[in-house]
Order: structure tokens, then sequence, then C-alpha cells
């Protein structure tokens, strides 16, 4: 069975198994059997590629940089501590951000999965939903024909099985309960959340929201987390491939960085670029060339750019000076980068509270919660002024989020043993930032800018938050279980000192998105322009922040685009 050859490769890594399993691939693809070549078997990749298997006319491989992760407990585990021993480690590509001009010059240490999964083995598994306008933006303002809330939401739902919410009667219909991935909401916490952290919530003027994730996330209650009853971590190494591993028609290689796309040599007759297959460095470094009808990206924010790039997909002045001659001139490539900052609010526990557990609380507000009127007007001045490298259109669908009063920060509360600890995060930044290559080499890390705080009105927003942040522990239902204050700290009072503090601590949810957006870089077929059947299934196709965390979206994308591809016959790839 192909999973052999791929779990033999993982497990022995031997050079007999590598070359016997790639004159496998090779042969199998020489007699055009593959219809679908994934590159990257990540959160939406192993999605898309389990998806389309389904169908036994398709024969789906799926090449994936890191091993399968399988025996490593802490992938497995959701507790923080073992969420917090993943990065660094061979699992994670561990990339450094240049310098954050605007934020204190800080690097950012981005952790990204580099194994069977992608970060959806790494993340901290919130299963949750944007606003409803966030996604209608999409149909509405950048023009994705078929992507809107509805259908979102739908593809969300497929991928979904939830089992549980206390308080609700009965199973909301936004909800999925067959998909693969197991999603479950329970207050797994103790009275530092629900006597203290809630309430201080709603004194603030903030309420209670049962379930966010019916397209107003605004307000506080307990996320749901992708996993299974047990509280391990379902994914989509685990929740869709595994299970469907025996598949004869779909094969993963492991340890395999796909190095390029390989093109036909003459374009298609309206002049778009023609794949035949890819090219990839297998675990022994040789090169290895396989054919298909199709072929899906799915490396990523990062991943996905860089292969299109090394192609010769992208922005001639980025290519030429690496000797890459271009094949579709698509300067968006890697442009649009955008990440959701955050700072921090930390107090020490009182002496004898414990705060532990897997729950975690988020708090969504919305600009007319957040801000006073004065407030609102200074951020909705700051808002028409749009930073380097955001788009007209992207420009004017926040502006639209804003007087629309979708969600605009969250406040993450973390079960920390030793502190209490809120997380504002900046759900629809306008900074925006690149990711290139650098090298040709493929395992090079690429060069990425995030540009936090270019715009002042992100910086104006997050000091908001951080300033809310210890407006929440001021309250009197926290009293009792909190301490002195660790951050910002009591030598930071002014609105400056609160700015200063924000760029100093400047962190990131690790939700970096938008790298080949939908209608900068594919259509609403997910489509590369500019080519007749390469495809991008993944995070980087976002073309504004969604307002969220995004893995449940993600895996939305995939199911989307299996569902349309398997609809679009190939005759159509012209
Ligand atoms: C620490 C952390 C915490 C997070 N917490 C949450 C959370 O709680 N909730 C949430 O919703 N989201 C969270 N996220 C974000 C979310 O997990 C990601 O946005 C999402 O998983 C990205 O999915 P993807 O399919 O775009 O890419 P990935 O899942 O990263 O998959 C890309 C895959 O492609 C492979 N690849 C790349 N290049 C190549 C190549 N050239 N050849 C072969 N393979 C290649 C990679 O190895 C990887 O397996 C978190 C992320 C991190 C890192």
């Amino acid at each position: 069975a192909p999973t052999a050859d791929s779990d033999a490769i993982a497990d022995t890594d031997t050079d007999a198994t590598v070359a016997t399993q790639d004159a496998t691939i090779a042969a199998s693809s020489a007699s055009s059997k593959v219809t679908y070549i994934v590159v990257g078997g990540g959160t939406a990749g192993l999605a898309v590629a389990t998806r389309l298997s389904e169908n036994s006319a398709n024969t789906v491989i799926v090449i994936e940089a890191g091993s399968d992760g399988f025996d490593n407990p802490n992938i497995a585990n959701l507790t923080g501590p073992s969420i917090q021993a993943l990065p660094g480690t061979s699992v994670d590509y561990n990339y450094q951000s240049l310098p954050l001009k605007y934020a204190s010059n800080q690097i950012i240490s981005m952790t990204r999965g580099k194994v069977l999964g992608g970060s959806s083995a790494l993340n901290g598994a919130l299963f949750t939903r944007p606003n409803k306008i966030d996604f209608d933006l999409w149909e509405t303002a950048f023009g994705a024909s078929g992507w809107n809330w509805n259908s979102i939401s739908d593809s969300i739902k497929q991928a979904e099985q939830f089992s549980f919410t206390p308080g609700l009667t009965s199973l909301p219909p936004f909800h999925g309960k067959d998909g693969p991935i197991s999603d479950t909401q329970r207050p797994l916490v103790g009275d530092v959340w629900s006597k203290g952290v809630i309430p201080a919530v709603v004194a603030s003027g903030g309420k209670v929201s049962l379930d966010q994730n019916g397209g107003d996330p605004s307000g506080i209650w307990y996320a749901a987390k992708a996993m299974f009853p047990n509280s391990t971590r379902s994914y989509s190494a685990n929740s869709y491939y595994r299970p469907n591993a025996g598949r004869k028609n779909l094969q993963v290689i492991l340890n395999s960085t796909v190095s390029r796309i390989v093109w036909a040599k003459s374009k298609s007759k309206s002049g778009k670029a023609v794949a035949t297959g890819v090219e990839y460095v297998n675990s022994a470094g040789k090169k290895v060339t396989i054919s298909g009808n199709r072929v899906i990206m799915s490396g990523g924010v990062f991943g996905t750019p860089q292969v299109l790039e090394l192609s010769g997909v992208g922005n001639p002045t980025i290519l030429n000076p690496l000797g890459i001659s271009t094949v579709v001139n698509l300067p968006a490539v890697g442009e649009n980068l955008s990440e959701q900052p955050t700072t921090r609010y930390v107090a020490s526990l009182a002496s004898g509270i414990t705060n532990s557990g897997l729950q975690l609380t988020l708090n969504f507000e919305t600009p007319r919660t957040l801000l006073t009127d004065d407030e609102w007007n200074t951020a909705h001045t700051l808002l028409q002024t749009a930073p380097p490298g955001l788009s007209a259109t992207a420009h004017k669908a926040l502006i639209t989020m804003f007087e629309k009063d979708a969600v605009i920060v969250e406040f993450m509360g973390f079960p920390n043993p030793a502190n209490l600890v809120f997380l504002p995060i900046l759900l629809h930044p306008m900074s925006r930032g690149s990711t290139h290559i650098v090298s040709t080499d493929p395992k090079a890390a690429p060069q990425f800018d995030l540009a936090l705080m270019q715009s002042p009105f992100d910086l104006y927003i997050l000091t908001k938050a951080a300033i809310r942040a210890r407006r929440f522990a001021s309250q009197s239902s926290l009293q009792p279980f909190i301490g002195p204050e660790l951050a910002p700290g009591t030598g930071v009072q002014t609105e400056a000192q609160f700015q200063q503090f924000v760029k100093d601590s400047m962190g990131v949810a690790y939700h970096p998105l938008g790298t080949a957006a939908i209608g900068n870089v594919v259509d609403s077929n997910l489509r590369v322009q500019g080519t007749t059947n390469v495809f991008v299934a993944d995070g980087s196709i976002f073309p504004t922040q969604s307002g969220s965390h995004p893995s449940s979206i993600i895996y939305g994308i995939g199911e989307k685009a299996a569902t349309m591809l398997k609809a679009a016959p190939l005759s159509k790839d012209v």
C-alpha cells in the first residue's frame, strides 16, 4: 500500500527504501494515474487530498516536507506545557522575521508546522469562526464569487464533528456533526474564570455569548477546541488522513520538499502556463520528478509563495536576480502578508489560587464596545490612510468592517498556572508585509517582513485594548483571585506609555495569512492566474485577516476546494 512506503521512509529513511518509493511513484505518474499532486500535507492539504481521494477515479499524491509526527506526545497533548514544548523543535520551521521597524525592532520567531498536519499539529486548537460580515465581503468587496458566510460556514460544517455545549439545549444549526475534526466546548476551568474573569468582562460592559460561531462572535465564552472527547488533539493528520490512509489512491510522501512546479514547454492556446508535475528533493537529498494533471499548492502562507516563486510565478524583479526565469508575471505573489499583533496583560495570582486546565476564554469586542464615541471618531480618521501594501479593495473592506461594527479585538484568557494572562489581539490589522525567496534552495527560509504597527490605526486600537485589559482586571469580581499586576506594570499609565509598551511587548497570534490572495493571485476557483492547472488551497488565499482563529476556516477552504475541483472536469483546465 502506498502509505507503507511513506511510513517506511519515516521509520528507516534508507536510500534503498526511498529509491523504491520514488520509482513506484514515478511509474504510477508516468502511466498518467496521478490526478492531483498536493504540495504540503498540512491543515488544508490533507483535507483537500482526503476529500479528493473519496472519488476512486482520482489518484492523489501529497508531498510533505516533515515527518508524520504520530509518535510525538506533545502534538497529541493539548495542555499548555506540551504545546509550548513544540516550537523550535524539528517539527517547527521556526522562521525569523525581519526586525519590526515600527515595533521596537523586535524579531518574531514564527512557529509553523513542519510535520504531517502542518500547523494544525502545533496550534492552540481553538476552533472559532469570524463575523458573518467578514466573509460576505470576500464576495461583495473582493469579487470572490461563491465565497460568502453561508458557503464557508457550510464548508466548515462539513469539516466539523461538534460534541458539546453546556447551556445550550440543542445543536446550533451552524455546527457540523459528521465531519472529521472533533471539536468541543467544555468549561474545563476553575473559579478564576467562572467567578472572576467572566463577571469582570460583563461588569466592564461586555456580554456573555453561549456560542460564538454563528456569525456574531462578540461577547465572552469558553472557546471551542479541536479535540476528541478524551481531550487530545484532533487535527488534519489524525482526523482527515489517518482514518483513510489505507486508500490505494491516496499516497503521502514524507520528508520530501517540493523544489518547483514542472511546466510544459509550450503554453496553452490561451497563453497560460501548463503544469506537468512537480520536482521534489527526497529524504536522501535526490531530486525526483512526478507528473500529474493538477497541482494543488497547500504549503501554507510561507511555503506556497516560496514554491510559486521557485517555479517562476511571481515578480520578475525578485526572480531575475536569483536566475529564475519568469513563467507567469504575478507580482502579487508573497505580498499582502497580514498577521494579527498582540500585546499582554499579566497579573500574579493571589496566594492559594490555582489556574490551570485546557480551556481558554475568548472575549470579542467591536469598535463600539471597545471605544468611546470620540475614540471611535479618531480611529475612523486614522483608518482613512492606507499603509503601503494595503490594496484599495482591502482598505475599503476594512472600513466597511469597522463601520458595520464587526469584532475588532479579541482578549484571549490563558489558563496559566501562576498568573492571570489576557492577550489582546488586533483582529483586523491594516498593516501589510510580504514574504519572498532570497535563495533558489527550496529548504532555505524565505525572508519576510510582518510590518506590524506600520499603520497608526493598528497601534491606536491595540493600545486601547491594552488599556481595556487593565480595566477588566480592576473589577471587583477578580480581586479575590489576583495579586499585583506584572505587565504592563504600574509604571505604565499614560496613553503614550501604553503605546510604547504595546510596541515593546509586541507578539503575534501566529495567524499569518494572505500571500496568494483570492483576487490577487488566485481566482474564485482557486486557480493561480496565468496557469491552467495550478491551484492554491491554504491560508495564503485570505484577502484580509479573518477576524478569527483561522484553522476552522482553512479546513473549510480545503473542503470547498475539493468540492469545486471534483465538479470541474480536467478538460476545463485550458
Ligand atoms: C503556535 C500556533 C498556534 C496557533 N493557534 C491557533 C488556534 O488556536 N486556532 C486556530 O484556528 N489557528 C491557530 N493557529 C493558526 C493555524 O494553525 C494556521 O493558520 C493553519 O494551521 C495554517 O494552515 P495551512 O494549511 O495554511 O498551512 P500549514 O498547516 O502550515 O501547512 C503547510 C504544510 O506544507 C508543508 N510544506 C511547506 N512547503 C513545502 C514544500 N516546499 N514541500 C513540501 N511540503 C511543504 C509544511 O511542512 C506544512 O506541513 C496557530 C498557529 C501556530 C503556529
